[in-house]
C-alpha cells in the first residue's frame, strides 16, 4: 500500500543531475543531524537526483547514501585507496570510484556534481565546504555551493571548539596540533 502511495506521487523536476554532499564522518550527537541527512537523501529521490559523496557507511554519510540507495537513485562514492579498507569506512552502496588520494578525491567530486550540499560535519566537511566556495569564489566553477544553514555559518567557523564534542574525530581532540 504504501509503495503504491510512493509510486503514485509525482516527481519533482530539477535541473540538477547529480549532487555532491559532504557531511560527517560520525553521527554527531544531535538527532536533527541524523533525520537531516536521512531527508535530504528522500528529497533527492524524489527530485530524480543522484548522489556523489566521500564514500562508505560510516556516520552522516552512511546515512544519506543509504537513503539515496534504497530510493533506486545513482550512488556514487569517491574514495581514496588509502580509506578503502571496510574497518575505515565501511561497506560503501552503490558505485565506488577509487583515486589516488584526498586532492584528487574533491576533484573528481566536483567533476561529477551540478551542485553541492553541505550538512553538519567535522573538519573534512568544513575544508570541502570552504574549497568549492574557493574555488566558486576563483570562477574555477559556477556550481551552486548550499550549507546547512543552522550549522555551518560565521558562528561556526569561529566556534569550531564548541562543535568539537559533537562531531568530530574524538582521536583529533587530544592531537596536541590541533588546538581548541
Ligand atoms: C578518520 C577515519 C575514518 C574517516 N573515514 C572517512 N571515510 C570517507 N570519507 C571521509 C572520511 N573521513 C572524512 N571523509 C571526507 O570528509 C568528510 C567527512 O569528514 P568529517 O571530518 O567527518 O566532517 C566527508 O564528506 C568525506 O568526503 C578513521 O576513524
Amino acid at each position: 500500500m504504501e509503495n503504491q502511495q510512493q509510486q503514485r506521487q509525482p516527481s519533482i523536476k530539477s535541473r540538477f543531475r547529480r549532487v555532491c554532499v559532504f557531511c560527517g564522518s560520525s553521527p554527531g550527537k544531535n538527532p536533527n543531524y541524523q533525520h537531516a541527512a536521512i531527508h535530504l537523501g528522500k528529497q533527492l529521490v524524489e527530485r530524480n537526483i543522484d548522489l556523489v559523496y566521500g564514500g562508505g557507511s560510516i556516520g552522516l554519510m552512511g546515512l544519506v547514501s543509504q537513503a539515496v540507495y534504497d530510493g533506486g537513485r545513482h550512488v556514487l562514492g569517491v574514495i581514496p585507496r588509502t580509506l578503502m579498507p571496510r574497518e575505515i569506512t565501511g561497506e560503501t552502496v552503490g558505485e565506488v570510484r577509487a583515486v589516488s588520494g584526498m586532492h584528487q578525491r574533491k576533484a573528481e567530486m566536483a567533476r561529477q556534481a551540478d551542485a553541492f550540499i553541505a550538512l553538519p560535519g567535522g573538519y573534512g566537511t568544513l575544508e570541502e565546504l570552504l574549497e568549492v566556495i574557493t574555488w566558486a569564489q576563483l570562477g574555477i566553477h559556477d556550481k551552486p555551493v548550499l550549507r546547512f544553514s543552522s550549522f555551518i555559518n560565521a558562528k561556526f567557523i569561529f566556534n569550531i571548539a564548541a562543535l568539537a564534542s559533537r562531531l568530530f574525530q574524538s582521536a583529533l581532540l587530544n592531537n596536541s596540533l590541533i588546538k581548541s
